[in-house]
């Protein structure tokens, strides 16, 4: 048995106004050897969007979704918010829970992966905000939950209801394709990150649409051209799919919990203009978001944690992630 005394939930952030944009990406991009080009074409993407990133709303959101959810089955515990890139700051958040005299939290990462930037940054981060405050609370993450019911089924439901979109003629023929975001190949955590996407893609194809062809790709690609990073890139795979006669795609952003700018502008913009000029139908699947099995799934994760309970959730073929990350997760403790 754990006692949380609050619930933190951790995300990458987002400018919320032009004047954002460049300070953001500064932040997102320290230290990590992204080309200027590829900087100003991402600034552009946001500036399509004055300035504005969805995802700080969507933590608005399913903080109040989260809230509402844990009152509602008797569960009286803070819920703080914190990001990695932009206000409000995790550091921020961890001096204010350690004021309000919080001692030990359960983080929630909107984030559902192993892998560097998918869990072990996020570690980093935490621990780096932790550093910065002294007193500050304990924080564990809860454990990664890309195979729990409460993340596949709300796929499942959205990519049912993206197949229905299509012209009904073309339906049956549809390919599904799964995207996340891609990664340096040298990335710790890799094989594992591409095993577990693998290992939901063929977990929501079954459910969803069951017979329908579908591949897993990968999108919102940065880096140095030279540097090899996780491969085929959407845009590529569509036009690949057209060449070979498909007419209709089904594209499931299971990489993502929300549809912020990865998913506004990658898919919604970027793919979708070259579906048209395709003339190849393209419709996309809406991520959990605030979806009510997905908030209910954060309190279940919260109190399998205190509890310690032996039944821990997990469709597909990999099993439950342990509440630590192994050696085969993110890598933590390794230097790259
Ligand atoms: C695996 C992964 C996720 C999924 C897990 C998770 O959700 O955390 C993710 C999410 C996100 N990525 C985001 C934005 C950006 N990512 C960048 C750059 C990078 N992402 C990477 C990986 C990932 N990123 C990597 C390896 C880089 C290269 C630099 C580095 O090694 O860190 C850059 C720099 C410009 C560019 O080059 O694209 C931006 C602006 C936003 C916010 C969107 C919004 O504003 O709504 C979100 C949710
Ligand atoms: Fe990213």
């Amino acid at each position: 048995m754990t006692s949380y005394d609050a619930l933190l939930l951790v995300s990458f952030g987002g400018p919320e106004g032009p004047e954002d944009v460049i300070p953001f990406l500064e932040n997102v991009t320290r230290g990590r050897n992204i080309p200027r080009e590829r900087l100003a074409a991402v600034g552009e993407h946001y500036h399509l969007f004055d300035g504005v990133s969805p995802i700080n709303q969507h933590c608005r959101d399913l903080k109040a979704a989260i809230e509402a959810d844990l009152a509602a089955h008797g569960v009286d515990l803070p819920v703080y918010w914190g990001n990695r890139n932009w206000d409000p700051y995790l550091a921020d958040t961890v001096r204010r829970m350690r004021d309000d005299g919080v001692r030990r939290a359960a983080a929630f990462v909107t984030s559902a992966y192993s892998g560097y930037s998918c869990c072990r940054q996020y570690l980093e981060d935490i621990d780096r905000a932790r550093a910065e405050v002294p007193g500050a609370p304990g924080i564990d993450k809860l454990r990664v939950y890309y195979n729990h019911p409460g993340f596949v089924e709300p796929f499942v439901e959205a990519a049912r209801a993206a197949l229905a979109e299509l012209p009904a003629d073309l339906r049956e023929g549809a390919h599904l394709a799964f995207s996340a975001h891609s990664v340096p190949l040298a990335q710790p955590g890799r094989e594992r990150y591409t095993a577990e996407l693998a290992d939901i893609s063929r977990l929501v194809a079954g459910r969803a649409a069951p017979g329908h062809p579908w591949e897993l790709v990968y999108q919102s690609r940065s880096g140095p051209p030279a540097q090899p990073w996780l491969e085929p890139d959407i845009v590529d795979h569509l036009e690949k799919l057209h060449a070979a006669g498909v007419r209709a795609v089904v594209n499931v952003p299971v990489g993502f919990v929300s549809d912020h700018m990865e998913v506004k502008y990658d898919l919604d913009v970027e793919a979708a203009n070259r579906a048209a000029e395709l003339g190849l139908e393209f419709r996309r699947a809406a991520t959990p978001g605030t979806h009510p099995r997905f908030v209910a799934m954060v309190r279940e994760l919260l109190v399998e944690r205190a509890t310690d309970a032996a039944d821990r959730p997990a469709l597909g073929v990999l099993g439950p992630r342990p509440d630590v990350c192994p050696a085969d997760c993110c890598m933590r403790g390794i230097t790259v």
